[in-house]
């Protein structure tokens, strides 16, 4: 069987930072899946598609043109051989992604593909419903979490880090928007599944979550 170890949780939680220190220390595989709900948005977009529509949208998802390619610095994210791996990562593309993450036909559509990622050694899978839909058998998943303030805060020092400006007001407002959106949609929404671990990141450093995480995963996977 191939490991997977699921982290889901709301936005700005640390997850994507966790799952790559995680997946790079363990040598496995990472899924981002939240990129591939944003590159679907981006998809609507630059095809004029109407991102309200959820057939529409849902053949996108299920045609997806993608390619993630491993470099030094990271990894490059290619739509129809273009390098996207800045643009996914817009403000308005995020929220656009959690528009079209709460159609059933968008959800099925990228099913098959998120699957494909589980791979020996093993899997490190970020995103929403990695523990409850993608990968139920998962031998580990963590819930991770932290108050929609800190995360706020969190997303304010990234953007600033960038060079952009951004307004803790408008973020948080943003942050509840899209954690009401996932939480409460039909299909896969955003709750922890049973057998998850729920993590509280609020005042753990990162170093100090990808310790508690290391722990779970090395008394689960029995690892040395
Ligand atoms: N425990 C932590 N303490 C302080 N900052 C953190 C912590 N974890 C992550 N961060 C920082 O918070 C920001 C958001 O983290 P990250 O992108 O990993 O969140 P995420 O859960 O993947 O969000 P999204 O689902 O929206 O992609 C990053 O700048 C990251 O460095
Ligand atoms: N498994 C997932 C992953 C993501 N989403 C939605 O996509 C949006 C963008 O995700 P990021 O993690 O890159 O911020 C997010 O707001 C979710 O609405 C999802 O539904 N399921």
């Amino acid at each position: 069987m191939i490991p997977v170890i699921t982290i889901d949780g709301p936005s700005g939680a640390g997850k994507g930072t966790i799952c790559q220190l995680l997946a790079k220390k363990l040598g496995y595989s990472l899924l981002d899946s939240g990129a591939l709900y944003r590159l679907t948005a981006l998809a609507g977009q630059l095809k004029g598609a109407d991102l309200a529509d959820p057939d529409v949208m849902g053949k996108i998802a299920e045609n997806l043109a993608v390619e993630f390619n491993v470099t030094d610095t990271g990894v490059a994210i290619l739509l129809e051989g273009k390098d996207v791996s800045q643009a996914i990562r817009q403000e308005q593309v995020g929220m656009d992604a959690s528009q079209v993450a709460a159609y059933p036909q968008v959800r099925s559509g990228l099913l098959a593909c998120q699957r494909q990622f589980a791979k020996l050694p093993g899997l490190v899978a970020d995103g929403r419903d990695m523990g409850t839909t993608v990968f139920p058998d998962a031998p580990v998943k963590i819930f991770l979490t932290a108050s929609a303030e800190e995360r706020a805060k969190r997303r304010v020092l990234q953007l600033e880090e960038k060079g952009e400006t951004a307004d803790m007001a408008t973020i948080l407002a943003d942050i509840e928007l899209r954690d009401k959106r996932d939480r409460e949609r039909k299909e896969s929404p955003l709750v922890p599944a049973a057998d998850a671990l729920e993590l509280d990141s609020t005042s753990l450093s990162i170093e100090g979550v990808l310790e508690e995480v290391l722990n779970v995963v090395q008394q689960k996977l029995a690892l040395t």
